[in-house]
């Protein structure tokens, strides 16, 4: 087992270059007598083997580890018909050999090293909803934005081609206040429900006009809103169009002030550690706002898990930031673009929210 050549080999493919993989001879038991395998990165890369869970630097590559529970006689009935057909060896040896080292060896190395599995399929490639459930699987990965993978507290919700047009009108440089502030809020209204989807439920039935029972759930009652004042304030009105009546604390973060950053002012729900926390702003920048108004509500007794930051668009440094720094909390939002500039601005980004929100840039 070559496996230091292995793990090479997977290095480079993770790094995006093809590989030369040796074609083993089992007549000859030589590497050099087949021409290699040229293998080209993919998203996806399958590594299969009997012994593939066995190193454990080997095991640390994967993301999902399957493990193909064959029955033994169906193995060793392959294992007749392989060795007889592609290998040119007779029964008898074929027979020997499963008994004398193939089936101990299977029982000493092999089943030892299902239990890194995460997914044990019986019946192999018979198993159709093993594999649609797999297919599913890395569908949904491949489908995430790379720091989903890494986060499981963040959710960007799911882009369509609607969300994609209102981000459009949005980012430009051209569109009118008016417009701007029309499509900022359509989207503001996807965010705000989508983060009132992880809120805690409980179940509640109902009896319907017909007389029948509809087995439903309940909202969370203890929620508030904490709205980043200015462009948090934004979201405010979509928040309240949700849930009738809910109180909204405020902050203010001024940018410049000790360490960059300084509070002015808050005013929050006297009970706001008993409640489920909202924290509106519509940007994710640096994260400096975002850790200082959040450092504040857990201050202020708030478990971490019962805060939801509800963003439109996130900086991956400012989600980097928050996530590591609070890891229990969720934050909600509806695009992640790609970075910051010099002057820590999101990019492509859509410029000063407040201003463009508020009517207070130069146009
Ligand atoms: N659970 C499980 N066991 C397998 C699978 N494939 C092979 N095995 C077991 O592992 C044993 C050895 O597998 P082989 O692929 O023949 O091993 P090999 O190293 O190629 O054997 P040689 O012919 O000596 O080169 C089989 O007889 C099975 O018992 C599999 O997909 N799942
Ligand atoms: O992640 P950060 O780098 O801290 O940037 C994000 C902050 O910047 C924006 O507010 P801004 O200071 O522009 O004030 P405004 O809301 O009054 O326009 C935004 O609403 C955030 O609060
Ligand atoms: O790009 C940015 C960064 C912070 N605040 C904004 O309004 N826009």
């Amino acid at each position: 087992f070559d496996t230091e050549q292995l793990l090479s080999s997977m290095e480079k493919l993770r790094k995006g270059q093809a590989v030369d993989i040796p074609n083993y001879d089992f007549k000859s038991y030589k590497n050099n007598v087949f021409p290699p395998r040229r293998v080209n990165p993919s998203d996806v890369i399958i590594l299969e083997g009997i012994l593939i869970f066995h190193d454990p630097r080997v095991r640390d590559l994967m993301n999902m580890k399957i493990f193909v529970d064959a029955d033994a006689d169906v193995r060793l009935a392959r294992r007749i018909k392989r060795d007889t057909v592609e290998k040119g060896r007779d029964i008898a040896t074929v027979l020997d050999q499963y008994s004398k080292f193939v089936k101990p060896a299977f029982e000493d190395f092999i089943l030892p090293t299902k239990k890194y599995a995460d997914i044990i399929i019986p019946r192999g490639g018979d198993n159709h909803v093993a594999i649609d459930l797999i297919v599913q699987h890395i569908h949904t990965k491949l489908g995430q934005h790379d720091l989903c993978k890494i986060y499981p507290n963040l959710y960007v919700i799911q882009s369509t081609f609607q969300i994609r047009g209102m981000h459009t009108l949005i980012r430009d440089s051209k569109t009118t206040k008016h417009d701007f502030i029309f499509y900022s809020d359509r989207l503001i209204r996807l965010v705000v429900e989508h983060g009132l989807g992880h809120l805690p439920f409980t179940e509640k039935q109902v009896v319907t006009p017909t007389g029948s029972v509809y087995s439903g759930v309940d909202f969370c009652k203890r929620l508030c809103g904490v709205s980043v004042i200015r462009s948090g304030e934004s979201m405010e009105n979509a928040l309240r169009a949700c849930c009738k009546g809910i109180k909204i604390g405020k902050i203010l973060i001024h940018r410049e002030g000790d360490n960059g950053q300084q509070l002015i002012y808050e005013k929050l729900p006297s009970d706001i550690s008993e409640r489920h926390v909202l924290l509106l702003d519509p940007i994710l920048g640096t994260g400096n706002s975002a850790v200082q108004a959040i450092r504040l509500l857990i201050s202020k007794g708030v478990p971490e898990s019962n805060i939801i930051f509800l963003n439109l668009i996130s900086a991956p440094q400012g989600v980097n930031v928050v996530c590591k720094k609070f890891p229990r909390i969720k934050i909600v939002t509806s695009e992640i673009d790609n970075g910051l500039n010099d002057e820590f601005r999101v990019v492509p980004g859509m410029g000063e929210f407040g201003d463009r929100y508020f009517g207070t840039d130069d146009e």
